[in-house]
């Protein structure tokens, strides 16, 4: 797959503040990827870097293979912070002033009204605009060159329940149209909803890079029952056992890297035992997202 986004060591220090340590990251075409830390882990600032607003202390980045360049950025749309909308204008005359300022064809302006499900809604003034179309309209803006790929930063802070459900969906939709998509988050949820890939960033640093499908892979609780006195010590005796816990009349046992509940299932079948309960869970990036920041 190809490589959309390649950052080698990349620093920012502001006077004694580290925002940005020594960032590795790779982000490959069509991967949604998800930037998550907690409030001053330093993700605004590594985006503003990505996207030429803000100087690196030190370290290199290239979009496409390419050093970063005024013909390379054509190809990113972001919404970093709020766009300079006018309120007594209708969202058709904002995108249009838009189109003027990034040069681009105002053709495409039914096109993205449609994306963001504001077509109905072009003829109203911006200050009519709920928050969540406020949003939908800044992201449709960011689409009007048709980028390759799309940088959001915290794209659902303040929404309501209803707006945030429209933005993740309207994510969705534009990475099923194949672009890559970059999103920094605060929201595990967010992250664990709308991403393939993600990076936990913590004072700067990077602390785990990888596919979301995979965070649980390895680390899975197996909950287990049979009616056999000694329970607990057959499942210490398995190999695959790292611990277990009581819980609910069951064993919550949770698994060695590389063992999965069926090895478990087969451990006690061969020493004939019938589990009369056996549910393997997946441990939630929620928990694995809190234990990579104790562990750091
Ligand atoms: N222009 C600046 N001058 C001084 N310090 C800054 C500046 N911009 C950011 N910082 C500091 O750098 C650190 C990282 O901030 P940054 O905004 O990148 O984090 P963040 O993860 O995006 O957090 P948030 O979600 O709260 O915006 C913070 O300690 C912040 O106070």
């Amino acid at each position: 797959m190809e490589t959309v986004l390649s950052i080698s060591n990349l620093t920012k220090h502001f006077g004694r503040i580290k925002a940005v340590n020594n960032l590795n990251l790779e982000v490959k075409a069509g991967q949604v990827f998800g930037m998550l830390g907690p409030n001053g882990s330093g993700k605004t600032t590594t985006l503003g870097m990505l996207m030429s607003v803000v100087n690196p202390t030190s370290g290199t980045y290239s979009w496409f293979g390419e050093t970063p360049s005024h013909h390379v950025r054509k190809k990113i749309g972001a919404v970093l912070e709020h766009p300079i909308f006018y309120p007594y204008l209708n969202g058709q005359k904002n995108l249009e002033l838009n189109c003027m300022i990034k040069q681009c064809d105002p053709a495409s302006i039914p096109r993205v009204l449609e994306l963001v499900e504001l077509t109905e809604r072009r003829n109203d003034k911006y200050r009519t605009y709920s928050l969540g179309m406020k949003q939908r309209l800044a992201i449709a803006s960011a689409l009007l060159n048709d980028p390759t790929v799309l940088i959001l930063d915290e794209p659902t802070n303040g929404l309501d329940p209803m707006g945030i459900a429209e933005i993740r969906e309207l994510i969705r939709k534009i990475a099923v149209q194949g672009k890559t998509i970059i999103l920094a988050s605060h929201l595990l949820d967010e992250v664990q909803k709308v991403c393939t890939h993600f990076a936990v960033l913590k004072k700067g640093s990077l602390i785990h890079t990888g596919p979301v499908d995979e965070v649980g892979k390895g680390t899975d609780t197996v909950e287990v029952n049979a009616d056999v006195s000694n329970l607990n010590e057959i499942l210490l005796s398995f190999a695959g056992t790292s611990s277990i816990n009581r819980e609910n009349g069951s064993f919550q046992v949770s698994l060695r890297d590389g063992f999965k509940s069926k090895d478990l299932n087969q451990f006690l079948f061969e020493k004939g035992i019938v589990a009369s309960h056996l549910v393997t869970k997946k441990k939630s990036l929620e928990k694995q997202f809190l234990e990579i920041l104790a562990e750091s």
